[in-house]
């Protein structure tokens, strides 16, 4: 069995304002998988990772982090299993690489205690892991978006959490910064990482997920293996585009090609 960390939500709600935006999600994300989730705008994809990083209130139901409400961790107890990278992360203005990437290591530090050799090799692997150990000394603004993404997936990684919760992480990336994006998470995936990724690439979700989550309006619609789950007639339910399925040449998992208007019927 596992010793990684397991992370799962039943019955979960949450609300903005008066508006229920989670209607009741039961999700279980197994120890060493790699989970995306999908679904259309609005229907909830970043409240449900927010609320199961608790950087959104729940209004009812669970999350429980090592079959333990998550709720019941302190929270440096909690970073140091569940790492999170929410959308439009924000950094101090003029801050290097370093120095960012150090943060990750604060669950693992009190108050007045000095820096060791320990969070330096932490810190030195988790640069190493995103490849980003070049840009050190560089400042975070100076960085294209695709450097500054490896960047904050290192800080999450010198926290040494075995999970990672990442939101939209390819958003505003060209294709090749997307790629690298996608193969890092893969590569951290490999080497046991447990990783829960908002895309809206169905066919890099296709191509990446050991797991999709498909929500729809605040509910989870289904959750499966990508080649079960993206059938033309599913895809067209849930995103009202009629495409064809194809086994991707060099994968064989499921490539969507929308089809043209004029070959919608
Ligand atoms: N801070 C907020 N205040 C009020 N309503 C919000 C807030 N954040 C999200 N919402 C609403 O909650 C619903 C779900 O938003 P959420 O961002 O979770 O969806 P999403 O599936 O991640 O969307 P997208 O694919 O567009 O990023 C939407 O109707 C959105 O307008």
């Amino acid at each position: 069995m596992s010793t990684k960390s397991r992370l799962e939500a039943q019955a979960l709600r949450a609300h903005h304002g008066p508006h229920e935006v989670l209607k009741g999600i039961d999700i279980a994300l197994p120890a060493g998988s790699f989970t995306v989730i999908v679904g259309p705008n609005a229907c909830g994809k970043s409240t449900l990772l927010r609320s199961l990083a608790q950087l959104h209130p729940s209004s009812g139901g669970s999350v429980l982090l090592d079959g333990h409400p998550i709720a019941h961790y302190r929270p440096r107890d909690r970073a140091r299993l569940l790492a999170v990278l929410p959308q439009g992360a924000e950094a101090p203005e003029g801050i290097i690489v370093a120095n960012l990437v150090a943060r990750g290591r604060h669950p693992h530090r009190s108050l007045f205690q000095p820096w060791t050799a320990a969070d330096q090799s932490a810190m030195e692997a988790a640069m190493e892991a995103a490849g980003v150990s070049q840009l050190a000394e560089r400042t975070l603004e100076s960085l294209s978006g695709g450097q500054r993404q490896k960047v904050w997936i290192a800080m999450a990684l010198a926290q040494g959490a075995d999970i990672l919760l990442l939101d939209e992480p390819t958003t505003f990336l060209d294709l090749s910064h997307q790629i690298d994006v996608l193969e890092l998470c893969s590569a951290l995936n490999c080497a046991g990482k447990t990783i829960v990724a908002v895309l809206h690439d169905l066919n890099q979700a296709a191509r990446y997920a050991s797991r999709l989550v498909v929500m729809r309006a605040g509910e989870i619609l289904a959750q499966g293996l990508p080649e079960d789950l993206l059938t033309p007639g599913f895809i067209d339910e849930v995103f009202h585009v009629p495409c064809i399925v194809i086994a991707d040449p060099l994968t064989g998992k499921p490539l969507i090609v929308p089809k043209r208007a004029a070959l919608a019927n």
